[in-house]
């Protein structure tokens, strides 16, 4: 093991252990989880690490292991495939959600075991617009079928992921169904006996590429009416429609998939925050004294800075995560028992909490590579390949912008019934006080009140001025003789601000919940550490926000950057035991600067040699182009 990286974990100040359970939800699901990766994955003689091969092994081990679970599912996945996506990403988490919720139980029972599948939602033309989608659905009570049809070039299907060429089971959304927006048909095509389908490969991304992303183009072609999914809404025989309890249930794996992909985005942010701290700790250069050894980067505080509010945004997103699937088991529980009342929130929550966190992990995945130097841009240190498959989902499952402006819709509705009087509860209950609270600027004193609910409420205390400064850009608009739909337009600068400021708010907050659960001393005071950081470093960001709430004064700002620079100095001994509790297996991670032994040089050379471009001292394209043009010269 590397030097350093065995200095590194000695004198722990708290217990790894109690912490990597603490992010699995406990002793046993950490058991579980090594379970499934050291026993049912890296020890099975079958398992040949991540070859596309290995797909249909895969599903045969999880069929053999009986692992139903979704989160297990995931869990084998996951080990099996590393940090990238694989071909079928989409049907766990999209397509059977979908039929695990929208089918009516003979449908369910007659589909689910059955098929794999992929989810057209997109076309050419529309992606975020669903109002906008062209594909029609026409019922034929003649023949008891629906006719699919794409009418014009941009209502082909665009992007279906795992579109699977040869058996098409696909979950697609067509346009109205009279009262009701959208209906999910489940159509079997067979492609030989299907005329009328054309489909392909829509070409080479950026990345994703274990995922091959088609084309769908229908040409009135008929599928049964028992296809359409029905147990919101249903097509009965005759032709009569009968609505779903609100034509937003349809959204319902929309919801399901933002709520998963906060966690993810957490996930994805401690691979990097462990491949760029491990790498920080071993990699030594320059010099801090003149004529003393190169010291560990690691020491710099600007390296200290990159990595370690990353590092605290990635537990922070992390508890998100957990908060944000417990809230979704919670509600679509509800809603599943006919209680939609809480629907509005989930999606708000939902949909903001995706846009925060993936955009803040893109960013974040691209600071952990550039701290790692040329390395970093290797592909043996990962970070290009996970930064390539992660962007996109800054984009999929609602693109963040529209996201985040779905949350103002809610904050706006909010802010609204406040002051028509009501008295809100949940998330945004913090608008209750919007009108009533004093925004004087704290005490005088220079000094930040650092108790971490004191932070907890500025960051409320922001984002309430921030929605109350975009509900006041759209009254002004209005009192500029502008429509509802303009004032709107007009004001979606200060519309995404408010959602922002909301979703940091709620991320800091959940941060401080799980710290106060925390019982184990050493646990809970680098935790502790890792939350004041977390919001002293937000504050530093957004100083001009705080100032503006009244809730910081300008002596202040210079002890913003003091608290934070005495912050990251109280990480320091425990950065590599805290991303060593994320637990990241070597062969998951698959970097060599990651590496849990440090030893990264020896590893790279390795890695290096290994490249097909070295598999011979000359290259072959010597022989083949260099010497003949030698010859003629
Ligand atoms: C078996 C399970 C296995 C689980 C495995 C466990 C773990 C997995 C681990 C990791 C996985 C993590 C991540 C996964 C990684 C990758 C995922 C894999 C592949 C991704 C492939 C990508 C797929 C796709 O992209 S599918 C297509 C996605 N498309 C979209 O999201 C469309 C976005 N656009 C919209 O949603 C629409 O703009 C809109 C929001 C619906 C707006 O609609 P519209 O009506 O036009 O506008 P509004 O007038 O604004 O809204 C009207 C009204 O409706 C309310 N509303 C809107 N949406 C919803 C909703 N979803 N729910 C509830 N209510 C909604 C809105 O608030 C408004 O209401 P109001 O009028 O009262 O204000
Ligand atoms: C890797 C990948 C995999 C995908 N897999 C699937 C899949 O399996 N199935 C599927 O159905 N789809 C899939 N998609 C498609 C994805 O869901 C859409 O790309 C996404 O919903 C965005 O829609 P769009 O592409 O039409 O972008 P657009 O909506 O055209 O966005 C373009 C720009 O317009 C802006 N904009 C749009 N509407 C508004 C508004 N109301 N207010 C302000 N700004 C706005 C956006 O912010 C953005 O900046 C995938 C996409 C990617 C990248």
């Amino acid at each position: 093991m590397n030097p350093d990286i065995l200095r590194e974990r000695q004198n722990a100040t708290f217990d790894i252990e109690k912490l990597t359970n603490i992010l699995d939800g406990g002793a046993e699901r950490t058991n579980r989880r090594r379970e499934i990766r050291e026993v049912l994955v890296l020890n099975d003689p079958d398992f040949d690490y991540g070859t596309p091969t290995s797909l249909p092994t895969m599903i045969l081990k999880l069929r053999e292991y009986g692992i139903s679970d979704p989160v297990e599912i995931n869990w084998y996945k996951s080990m099996y495939w590393g940090t990238g996506r694989e071909a079928l990403g989409l049907h766990y988490v999209m397509f059977l959600p979908t039929l695990y919720t929208q089918c009516d139980s003979e449908q369910f029972n007659k589909w689910v075991p059955l098929i794999i599948g992929t989810y057209a939602q997109t076309e050419m033309g529309h992606g975020t617009h669903l109002r906008g989608l062209e594909t029609t659905a026409t019922f034929d009570p003649a023949t008891q079928e629906f006719v699919m049809h794409s009418p014009t070039v941009t209502s082909i299907k665009w992007w279906p992921g795992g579109r699977n060429p040869l058996f098409l089971p696909l979950i697609f959304l067509s346009i109205p169904l009279s009262a009701s927006l959208f209906d999910l048909f489940l159509s079997g095509f067979a492609l030989p006996t299907c005329s009328g389908i054309v489909i392909g490969d829509i070409g080479p991304k950026f990345g994703f590429d274990a995922v091959d992303n088609g084309y769908l183009k229908l040409e009135h072609v008929r599928i049964p009416r028992e296809n359409m999914l029905m147990k919101y809404a249903q097509v009965k025989p005759d032709g009569s429609y009968v609505k779903p309890l609100s034509s937003k249930l349809t959204y319902g794996t929309m919801v399901f998939i933002r709520s998963l992909i906060v966690g993810n985005a957490g996930i994805v942010l401690s691979q990097c925050c462990t491949i760029a701290i491990r790498y920080s700790a071993v990699r030594h250069q320059s010099e801090i004294r003149a004529g003393e050894a190169e010291p560990q980067i690691l020491d710099y505080q600007t390296q200290q800075h990159k990595l370690f509010p990353l590092l605290a945004t990635a537990y922070a997103f992390l508890f998100a995560g957990q908060y944000m699937i417990d809230t979704y088991n919670r509600i679509s529980g509800d809603i599943n028992q006919g209680d939609l009342s809480e629907m509005p929130e989930l999606h708000a929550l939902s949909a903001g909490l995706k846009a925060f966190t993936t955009w803040t992990a893109n960013t974040g995945i691209e600071v952990c590579r550039m701290s790692c130097g040329g390395h970093g841009y290797s592909r043996s240190s990962a970070l290009p390949d996970i930064y390539v498959e992660f962007t996109p989902s800054c984009t999929y499952e609602g693109e963040n912008t529209v996201m985040m402006l779905q949350t103002a819709r809610f904050l706006m509705k909010s802010y609204r019934q406040v002051q028509a009087g009501q008295q809100l509860s949940g998330a945004v209950s913090y608008l209750n006080k919007v009108h009533h609270r004093v925004m004087a600027p704290q005490a005088v004193s220079s000094q930040l009140d650092l108790n971490l609910n004191t932070l907890v409420d500025l960051y409320e205390i922001r984002a309430a001025m921030l929605v109350e400064l975009a509900a006041q850009s759209i009254q002004q608009e209005s009192a500029r003789g502008k429509c509802q739909e303009d004032s709107w337009n007009n004001s979606t600068i200060d519309l995404v601000r408010a959602s922002d400021a909301h979703c940091h708010y709620m991320v800091l907050k959940m941060f401080r919940d799980k710290v106060d659960q925390i019982e184990d001393p050493g646990v809970h005071s680098v935790m502790s550490t890792l939350a004041h950081l977390y919001a002293i470093h937000g504050m530093g960001n957004f100083t001009g926000d705080f100032l503006q709430a009244g809730v910081l004064t300008g002596a202040q700002v210079p002890s913003v950057s003091k608290c934070l620079k005495g912050l990251l100095a109280e990480v320091r001994p425990s950065a590599v035991l805290l991303v060593d509790a994320f637990d990241h297996h070597d062969k998951m991670l698959n970097s060599v600067l990651g590496r849990h032994d440090g030893n990264v040089y020896e590893a790279m050379f390795e890695w290096a040699r290994s490249s097909p471009l070295n598999r011979t001292e000359v290259h072959e394209s010597f022989h083949k182009h260099l010497k003949p043009l030698q010859a003629k010269l």
